[in-house]
C-alpha cells in the first residue's frame, strides 16, 4: 500500500478501510486513483462512503431475501391451493378459460396455445366471407388467415372473482424423463379451505361445456411411448355434433334405439345394476352393407347425449391385449367406444389348429357357449378374441360405457362376441328405403336454416321434386351414401338432379354389374 496518499492512522478500521480499498483494486484497476481524487476535491474519506454503500446494499439484499422467504412461507401457510399436472383433464380446460379472460387478455407474456384443437381454428375461419366463391380456392391463402390461439407463459397471475383473489401459478418441473410432465399449475386462494378453488373449477367446468356443446370430442389411444407418462387417451378431434336427425333411419328404430340409450344412462339405471349385481354396461351391434349410415348414427348419438366418442383399431399394432385392458379401464364413466368393421378385426377363437394353439394361457368359454378353448393370444393384430373379451368384460373396465361395433357381415362374428350382455341391441342397417331417399332429397335442398344459401325453394315444389326423384330409384338398390353423393353434385339444383338421376342410376348399376365400381367423370 505504499503507493496511497491517504492520511495514515493506527487503528484497526483504516488499515481494514485500507484493505477494502486494496480489494476493490483489484477488480476494479483505477480505483485508488478516482477514490484519491474525490478524497482530494471533495475533502472527505471517499472510501468510507463505497463502504458503507457496500454495506448498506448487503444489508438490503439480505433483507429483501428474508422478505420473500417469509411471505412465501407466510402466504402458504395462509392459502390453499389444488395443483394439476399435464395428465389432468382440468389442466387446458384452465389455461383456455383463463385466456378467455381478462387476466389473459392482459397479459404481456403468452404462448401458442399447444393443446388447442386445430379444428377450433379452422372453425372460425369457415365464417369468413372474405373469400369469393368465383375464385379458385388456395389452402396457403386461406391459411394465412387463420388465427393462433394463446395461452399464458409460466409465471405468476393474479384475478378475481367476485371479491375473491385467485393465483395461478404456472410452473416448469424438472424434466424426469424424455416424456415425462414437464409443467403443472398451481391454483391458490387466500384461507383455509379449498372450497372456493372448488367452486371456480366448477365454473370453469360449466364454461367448458357451453364451448363444446355443440361438439363431439373424439378421442383414441395415445401412442405407446408417451402412454405412461400423458394417459391412455389422446383428444384427437372436436366435430360439430351430427343431429340425429340428419341420419335418415326407420323412424320407429332411431325412436326406440333412442329410448333404449336414454334409459340406460340415466343415473338411476346405476343402481338398479348394481343392485341386482348386473355389470353395468350397454354394446349394440350396427350391422349392414358400406355407407348406411353405421358410423354416422354413433356420433349423431354420441352428440345427442353429449358423449365422447372413444375410437380403438383393434388392427393397430401398437395395441397389445394389456393396453387395451388399460384402455378400458380408464374410460370416463359416460362415453361410447366405437370399434368399427369388427369383422375385419381379426377376432378369432382357437379351433386347436395347430397353427393357432398356444400352450399358457387358456380360457374356457365352455360355460357361455359351445364348448371351446380360446388361447390368450391370436395371431391377427395381436389381440385374440379371448384377449378382446377379458377387455371389455375385465372387472377393471369401466362401468357405464357403451359399446358400439358396427360391420358389414355380422354372420362372420363369433358368437361369443354378440352374446347378450356384450351385445345388448342389433340395429340393422339397409340399402336406402323410398323414405329414407325422399327424406336425403330435402334435407339437401331444404335450406330453410342455412342463410349462406343464396337459392331457397318452396317446400310444396320441393316435395314434388323428392317424389319425382325417388319414383326413378327402386328401393333396397343403393346405400344412402351413394344417393348423397350423388344429391351433393347436383346440389346446386334440385331439377337437374330428377333430370339426371336415370343416367346416374344406369351407370352406377352398369359399374357394379361389371364390378369395377368405378363411374365415369364428375358431371354436374
Ligand atoms: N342413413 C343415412 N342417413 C344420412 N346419411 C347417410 C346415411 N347413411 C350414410 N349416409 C352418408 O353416407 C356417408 C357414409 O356414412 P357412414 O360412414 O355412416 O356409413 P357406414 O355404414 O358407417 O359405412 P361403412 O360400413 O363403410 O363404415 C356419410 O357421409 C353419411 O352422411
Amino acid at each position: 500500500m505504499d503507493g496511497l496518499c491517504f492520511p495514515r492512522s493506527s487503528n484497526n478500521s483504516t488499515s481494514l478501510m485500507h484493505l477494502a480499498t486494496g480489494i476493490i483494486e483489484s477488480f476494479i484497476p483505477g480505483y485508488e486513483d478516482v477514490a484519491r481524487y474525490m478524497t482530494e476535491t471533495f475533502g472527505f474519506d471517499f472510501n468510507i462512503f463505497v463502504s458503507a454503500a457496500a454495506h448498506i446494499v448487503t444489508l438490503l439484499a439480505a433483507l429483501g431475501f428474508l422478505w420473500s422467504r417469509c411471505r412465501t412461507v407466510g402466504l402458504d401457510y395462509v392459502m390453499s391451493s389444488i395443483h394439476f399436472d399435464e395428465r389432468d383433464e382440468m389442466f387446458t380446460t384452465i389455461l383456455n378459460w383463463l385466456a378467455e379472460q381478462n387476466v389473459g387478455k392482459s397479459a404481456t407474456k403468452l404462448k401458442p396455445a399447444s393443446n388447442q384443437p386445430r379444428q377450433k381454428q379452422i372453425e372460425e375461419l369457415e365464417d369468413d366471407d372474405g373469400f369469393d366463391a368465383s375464385e379458385l380456392f388456395h389452402a396457403g391463402r386461406w391459411s394465412t388467415k387463420s388465427i393462433p390461439l394463446y395461452e399464458l407463459f409460466f409465471g405468476r397471475y393474479r384475478f378475481w372473482r367476485g371479491c375473491r383473489l385467485f393465483i395461478l401459478e404456472r410452473q416448469r418441473r424438472e424434466k424426469v424423463a424424455r416424456y415425462a410432465d414437464e409443467e403443472n399449475i398451481v391454483l391458490k386462494t387466500l384461507g383455509w379451505s379449498t372450497e372456493p378453488i372448488k367452486e371456480l373449477l366448477k365454473a370453469i367446468k360449466t364454461w367448458e361445456f357451453e364451448q363444446e356443446e355443440s361438439k363431439t370430442i373424439v378421442w383414441s389411444p395415445q401412442s405407446k411411448d408417451v402412454r405412461r407418462y400423458q394417459g391412455a387417451w389422446r383428444r384427437v378431434a372436436s366435430r360439430p355434433t351430427r343431429n340425429i336427425n340428419t341420419v335418415v333411419l326407420d323412424a320407429q328404430q332411431r325412436a326406440g334405439l333412442i329410448a333404449d340409450m336414454n334409459e340406460y344412462l340415466q343415473p338411476r339405471s346405476y343402481r338398479w345394476y348394481a343392485s341386482r349385481g348386473i355389470p353395468y354396461r350397454r354394446g349394440y351391434l350396427f350391422h349392414g352393407p358400406p355407407g348406411t349410415g353405421k358410423s354416422s348414427l354413433s356420433f349423431a348419438l354420441a352428440g345427442l347425449f353429449g358423449l365422447d366418442v372413444y375410437i380403438i383399431s383393434l388392427l393397430d399394432p401398437q395395441i397389445t391385449e394389456s393396453d387395451l385392458s388399460a384402455l378400458f379401464s380408464s374410460l370416463p364413466q359416460r362415453c361410447i367406444v366405437l370399434l368399427e368393421d369388427i369383422d375385419s378385426a381379426g377376432l378369432e377363437r382357437d379351433q386347436g389348429s395347430s397353427k393357432n394353439k398356444k400352450d399358457g394361457g387358456k380360457r374356457d368359454y365352455s360355460e357361455h357357449t359351445e364348448s371351446i378353448t380360446l388361447p390368450d393370444e391370436e395371431l391377427t393384430g395381436g389381440i385374440s378374441l379371448s384377449g378382446f373379451l377379458n377387455a371389455i368384460d375385465g372387472v377393471a373396465s369401466q362401468e357405464g360405457r357403451i359399446l358400439v361395433m358396427t360391420t358389414n357381415f355380422p354372420e362372420q362374428l363369433d358368437p361369443a362376441l354378440i352374446r347378450p350382455g356384450r351385445i345388448d341391441n342389433q340395429i340393422a342397417f339397409t340399402l336406402a328405403k323410398k323414405d329414407q331417399m325422399r327424406e336425403m332429397f330435402l334435407q339437401i335442398y331444404w335450406n330453410e336454416t342455412d342463410p349462406l344459401e343464396t337459392i331457397t325453394y318452396d317446400i310444396n315444389e320441393l316435395e314434388k321434386l323428392a317424389d319425382q326423384f325417388v319414383g326413378a330409384i327402386k328401393e333396397d338398390t343403393f346405400s344412402p351414401a351413394e344417393i348423397q353423393n350423388f344429391l351433393i353434385l347436383k346440389r346446386k339444383d334440385p331439377h337437374q338432379a330428377v333430370q339426371d338421376v336415370d343416367a346416374w342410376k344406369c351407370e352406377v348399376l352398369k359399374a357394379k354389374e361389371s364390378g369395377s365400381n368405378v363411374v365415369t367423370g364428375i358431371e354436374r
